[in-house]
């Protein structure tokens, strides 16, 4: 379990977390999402007692990270992955960080098992790819057996095969009843591995619920309805205050009402239906929807010119 209550962080005069107040609970994965510099890393870096709030607090397992006794055994974190001395083998390094944290030695056979570096456990770090170093990281997280996991980003640099493979490991570690924690920027990676979802805009919570939840508030979301009286039952819904679009002559995209009431509305017009049906929203959609206004960095075309990344005003 991780409590923030009132959690802040200020740099000078930037707040990059402010006043976060949250529960990451156990036995599910909690995706954490927000845009660039929207305050994710510092957030997780308080939690490892890596960078010391202005204000509030962060708990893991109802003690902050510096008060556990063996901290490796309640929180593991792949934060990083450069973060290995590049001259050091996988084995050593695993071998010297279960050393240093009371951990068997023998259960680093265990973790280059599971995260499939067995076979190039000799090798030094420095040699990795991306995706051997992601593992790595994420064996050194897997270390103590902990009850709590944070992962920044753990597909980054990984093949398809490497991001399929982190999502059943996340999933498998939530199913065992640990606490997960996980950020990502790809919305379809987290819609396949999230239950939960906690979205950060400008260091603020613009968001803490189920997936499912947070795909239905999407304005996105909306019903088909294909009849070839579509135009006068497009007038029909238009005039109950549903919105409706009609994409072609026998086509309409219904937002503002619920399946039930566009097929009342058809069923007493008398009209024939080809299909009625509810399109969602994607994960996607729901998050630019939910995050347009807390963007820092906004992409903009400018006339005559090349798209510039610019800096919107905070
Ligand atoms: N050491 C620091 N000194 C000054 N400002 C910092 C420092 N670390 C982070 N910041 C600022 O705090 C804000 C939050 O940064 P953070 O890295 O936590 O965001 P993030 O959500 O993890 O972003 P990203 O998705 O790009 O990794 C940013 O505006 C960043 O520039």
């Amino acid at each position: 379990m991780i409590s923030l209550r009132g959690l802040t962080k200020r740099y000078g005069d930037k707040t990059a977390v402010d006043g976060l107040d949250l529960d990451v609970s156990p036995g599910r994965v909690t995706g954490f999402l927000g845009p660039n510099g929207a305050g994710k890393s510092t957030t997780m870096r308080m939690i490892l007692g890596l960078d010391r709030p202005t204000a509030g607090s962060a708990l893991v397992n109802g003690v902050p990270y510096a008060a556990l006794r063996h901290p490796l055994r309640e929180v593991g974190a792949l934060l990083d992955a450069r973060a290995v001395h590049p001259r050091l083998t996988a084995r050593t390094h695993l071998r010297a960080v279960a050393r240093s944290n009371g951990i068997a030695v023998s259960r680093v056979e265990e973790v280059l098992e599971t995260v499939g570096l067995t076979g190039v456990a000799g090798r030094r770090a420095g040699s990795f790819s991306l995706g051997m170093g992601q593992r790595l990281g994420i064996a050194g997280a897997l270390l103590g057996d902990p009850g709590v996991l944070m992962f920044d980003e753990p597909v980054n640099g990984l093949d398809p095969d490497g991001v399929r493979w982190v999502r059943e490991l996340v999933r498998s570690l939530a199913a065992e009843g640990r606490t997960v924690f996980v950020s990502s920027h790809l919305m379809s990676e987290m819609q396949e591995t999230a239950d939960q979802l906690v979205v950060l805009g400008r260091g603020r919570l613009i968001a803490d619920a189920p997936i499912g939840e947070v795909i239905a508030g999407s304005s996105v979301n909306a019903v088909k309805v294909r009849s070839p009286q579509a135009s006068e039952l497009g007038r029909l819904l238009a005039a109950s205050e549903a919105r409706v679009e009609q994409p072609s002559t026998d086509e309409l995209i219904v937002t503002g009402a619920t399946i039930e009431q566009v097929g009342r509305v058809a069923h007493e017009a008398g009209a024939l239906l080809y299909e009625l049906s509810n399109r969602s929203a994607s994960l996607e959609q729901a998050y630019m929807e939910l995050t347009a206004s807390s963007v820092e960095y906004t992409t903009a075309l400018l006339p005559g010119g090349p798209a510039e990344t610019r800096k919107t005003r905070v």
